[in-house]
């Protein structure tokens, strides 16, 4: 399972780059312009040249709105300043189609421009709260707009967690679905360490966080910490292993 850390700029990037031996991908975003709020392209391309060339950069397009020419032009500015891992947050699609939409605009824009661009579709686990597309209709939706995964992150930073709004497994479906049709399975959402053993065995490719390597656990007025990278990503080598070791048993 590969780690997405997400700092809120250029210092908290440097945070990541000093633990970066424990990350994988360093994910550019603006936490006070929502849940995938999209930070500046000056910002984008301040921690491009702040973390190490082999880590990739990814950014977030925002919480977009369902207006697909929009959205892809907001795409293409991201791959612009130098991510190569693109998200967007279908905040503002209430159906497949919609998301659908947004989502080919989003690709065909990104990857004219860089083909081994990696474009994430991203649904809300509390989808239900806000009124946008099914979080389980995500797999199908990244697949048929020729993204290269599926994303859930929860729109409400309010506590509650990925499985309080979609639990384990239907998140196993999720990324089962995912799978089948050839894509990566994203999940985030006020994830913990309690949470790596389900998201480990369900088979999730990339774990996103911000909020447990922040001081404090609070994704809002803490910072990312070096140490706390460094020990959340122990605990998944922990399970990691562990979950091995089961399966080779059996
Ligand atoms: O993409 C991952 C998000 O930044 C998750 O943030 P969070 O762990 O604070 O919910």
């Amino acid at each position: 399972m590969l780690l997405l850390i997400s700092p809120d700029g250029v210092e908290e990037a440097l945070a990541c780059a000093e633990a970066a031996e424990h990350l994988d991908i360093v994910d550019v975003k603006k936490p006070d312009e929502g849940s995938l709020g999209a930070n500046f392209p000056w910002v984008i391309r301040e921690i491009r040249a702040a973390v190490p060339a082999d880590k990739p950069v990814s950014a977030t397009v925002g919480d977009v709105p369902y207006k697909p020419g929009t959205v892809a032009q907001a795409a293409l500015g991201a791959a612009v300043s130098g991510a190569t891992y693109i998200k967007v947050g279908l905040y503002g699609c209430g159906t497949p189609d919609q998301a659908i939409e947004v989502m080919r605009g989003v690709v065909r824009a990104v990857k004219d421009f860089r083909p081994d661009a990696f474009v994430v579709a991203s649904g809300y686990a509390d989808a239900h709260r806000i009124g946008c597309v099914n979080p389980l209709a995500l797999p199908d939706i990244a697949h048929r707009s020729g993204a290269d995964a599926a994303m859930l992150d929860t729109a409400v930073k309010d506590g509650t967690r990925l499985f309080d709004h979609v639990p384990p497994d239907a998140c196993a479906r999720f990324v089962q679905q995912a799978h089948a049709a050839g894509l990566l399975a994203a999940l985030a959402g006020s994830v913990k360490r309690e949470d790596l053993a389900t998201l480990t065995r369900i088979g999730t490719d990339i774990v996103g966080v911000r909020g447990a390597v922040c001081e404090g656990g609070d994704r809002d007025t803490g910072r990312i910490q070096p140490r706390l990278v460094a020990s959340f990503r122990a605990e998944m080598d922990r399970h990691a292993q562990e979950f091995a070791a089961t399966t080779a048993a059996r």
